[in-house]
């Protein structure tokens, strides 16, 4: 399980997270929706330890990430699909990575099998992929360890239309296998297919939470998001 308790973050004047709270259970996807800037980046960062809060806590199964034990098994996360090395082949990033993990080679292979690149594709350097492949590549790399929660920034970045109901089936399998999935996007119709609760934010707070359905009652989604982040808009002080 995932919990952000309190969650609050100012770079100087900028209150990029302000008392974010929220729980995303294992064996469901949390859509994490907001608009450009809303602080979807910074409250996964967080979340993995890359940037530390000004206050609250946002925990893994009850730990901060530095806590787990073997955190990159426990927690797979892409975060930035083209932080992976230029240089490298996307075989050698995973086996890379499989080694520190201490896993088989064998499971560099499944990998890129599962992500579909091929065994040619996984031979070229990850300098020339397509955002697409990166992507690809960067959930391989997040599944690696069989991670018992998945955090994902815009994965869907980059994916033509076969990849994204690709990547929909993948998050729902993991889920229905008792993975604990949150996906952040400004894309609420990608967010909306897949998403068993949504969390959304604007100027760093939680607007509202819910189902898709309970959060689009009455008008809609799109139209329940655009009202929610225009009001936030107008309540954030200057
Ligand atoms: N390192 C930083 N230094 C200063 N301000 C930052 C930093 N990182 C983020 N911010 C600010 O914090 C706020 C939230 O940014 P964040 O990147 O978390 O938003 P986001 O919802 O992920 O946006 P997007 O959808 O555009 O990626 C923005 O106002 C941003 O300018």
């Amino acid at each position: 399980m995932i919990r952000f308790n309190h969650v609050s973050k100012a770079y100087k004047d900028v209150k990029a997270l302000d008392d974010v709270s929220f729980t995303v259970e294992a064996g469901t996807v949390t859509g994490f929706l907001g608009p450009n800037g809303a602080g979807k980046s910074t409250a996964l960062r967080v979340l993995v330890g890359l940037s530390r809060p000004t206050s609250g806590t946002a925990t893994l199964f009850g730990r901060t990430y530095q806590q787990l034990d073997c955190p990159a098994a426990q927690v797979g996360t892409l975060l930035d699909a083209s932080a992976q090395h230029p240089g490298r082949t996307g075989r050698e990033v995973l086996t890379l990575a499989a080694m520190t993990l201490g896993l088989p080679r064998s499971r560099v292979e499944e990998m890129l099998g599962l992500v579909g690149l091929t065994g040619r594709e996984g031979g070229r350097v990850v300098g020339g992929y397509s955002l697409g492949m990166r992507q690809r590549l960067g959930i391989g790399h997040a599944l690696l360890g069989r991670p018992r929660a998945l955090i994902l920034d815009e994965p869907v970045n980059g994916l033509d239309p076969q990849g994204i109901q690709w990547m929909r089936g993948l998050l729902r399998d993991l889920a229905d296998a008792g993975c604990a999935v949150l996906l952040s996007s400004h894309l609420l119709h990608e967010v909306e297919q897949v998403a068993d609760q949504i969390v959304m934010i604007g100027h760093g707070r939680v607007l509202a939470e819910g189902t898709p359905a309970e959060l689009g009652r009455g008008r809609g989604l799109e139209q329940a998001f655009l009202d929610l982040t225009a009001a936030a808009g107008r309540n954030v002080s200057p």
